[in-house]
């Protein structure tokens, strides 16, 4: 028996993809390959800069590509018009027209495709009652909340009946409180309706909260992608580790190693036999842990701060003060060797059939 499990199928494919805004700059996106199961919730994470958005706009047309390609379902969209893409893009702020009742706002990309005003409003008023905005279909984007407004946005997204939906930071702009219940929404009406998103944030909460597949991004490459448990408990790379937070990352005669701040052990100096001597320059009380900041004796600079995190009544029971001299050891299962990360791809890629496989748009040219 074939022991290997099929992948999934992928929603959305990318193959060598690029992006290079201008020559001699460089590349944006750097010959990144992903799949995206169909169904899914993917979130695309990382720092200002890393190429996630631009990644985001590639797949929906907006951004022309330099290198690779785009599939959906199969067929390659690589060069195709975003409208004609069967994706649709919910944006940050979620851009409603303001002069236009939430219904209008809706049925607006029917308008623009000649759709009669009957059939049209026929739509988007389903589409509203999808989303529990039946009620409120003659307001408009003023008279409604953040997350009434959210809601009119995923309708006036879904009119066109995307495959996939393409969120980019689509809760950046509510207050932290809303944030927290709509990003609830997005993961219950994603799986409602059984669709692929693909969701761009830079806050490694909202992603772990969110998604299926994270994908983590770092100077136009991907470090890292799985899921959240695997992303945070097994992290690549060094930074990966930083980037998720949660982590310290120690040098060991083995090579770097990363262990969760809430999986280190801290002993009082003198009843420490072993683990690594370090000092309390922090204590950060936060209600049901308290973040101890410490210094490493010994260790080069830039590796010489840590973190460990303890819940309160176990703090309770030895009270560390700034200043304390203390032993810090962890368990070798806690500890998570670490990878160099993502290596930039050569600049050019070589030529021959045996290094490289077959352009997908040969690929889906065939298939079709
Ligand atoms: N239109 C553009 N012209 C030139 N350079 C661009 C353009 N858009 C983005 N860039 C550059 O490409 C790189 C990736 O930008 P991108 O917006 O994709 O990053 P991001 O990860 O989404 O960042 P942010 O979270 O700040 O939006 C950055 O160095 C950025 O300055």
């Amino acid at each position: 028996m074939d022991a290997v499990t099929p992948l999934p199928p992928a929603a959305v494919e990318i193959v060598a993809l690029s992006k290079r805004y201008a020559a001699g700059a460089p590349p944006a996106v750097d010959q990144i390959d992903l799949r995206i199961a169909s169904g899914s919730y993917c979130c695309l994470l990382g720092p200002s800069g890393c190429g996630k958005s631009t990644t985001l706009r590639m797949v929906a047309g907006h951004e022309s590509v330099s290198g690779g390609d785009i599939l959906l379902d199969n067929r390659n969209i690589t060069n195709l018009p975003a409208a004609a893409r069967g994706t649709a893009m919910m944006f940050q702020s979620f851009a409603l027209f303001p002069h236009l009742t939430a219904l209008d706002n809706v049925a607006f990309s029917l308008k623009m495709k000649g759709v009669s005003r009957l059939e049209r409003h026929r739509r988007a008023g389903q589409l509203l009652e999808r989303v529990a905005m039946g009620h409120l279909a003659q307001r408009k984007p003023g008279e409604l909340s953040g997350g009434q407004q959210q809601r009119v946005a995923l309708a006036r997204a879904l009119i066109t009946e995307p495959r996939v939906l393409l969120l980019d930071e689509p809760l950046s702009a509510l207050d932290p409180f809303l944030r927290i219940q709509m990003r609830a929404e997005l993961r219950r009406w994603q799986k409602e309706l059984g669709l692929t998103f693909i969701h761009v944030t830079h806050s490694q909460e909202e992603a772990m909260a969110l998604a299926d597949t994270m994908v983590v991004m770092n100077h136009g490459l991907i470090e890292q992608v799985g899921t959240p448990h695997q992303v945070y408990n097994h992290p690549a790379s060094e930074f990966v580790a930083r980037f998720m937070g949660g982590h310290n990352v120690l040098e060991t005669p083995g090579g770097l190693i990363a262990v969760r701040t809430d999986h280190m052990q801290i002993a009082p100096a003198a009843t420490a036999d072993s683990g690594l001597a370090a000092r309390v320059t922090d204590v950060e009380y936060q209600g049901t842990y308290v973040l101890i900041g410490l210094q490493l004796e010994g260790a080069a600079p830039a590796r010489s701060g840590v973190s460990v995190l303890l819940p309160e009544k176990v703090f309770a029971t030895h009270p560390y003060a700034v200043g304390d001299h203390v032993g810090l050891g962890w368990s070798p299962s806690d500890a998570r060797p670490l990878g160099p990360g993502a290596v930039r791809p050569e600049r050019e890629p070589p030529a021959g059939p045996v290094s490289r496989p077959a352009p997908l748009s040969a690929l889906a040219s065939m298939a079709a």
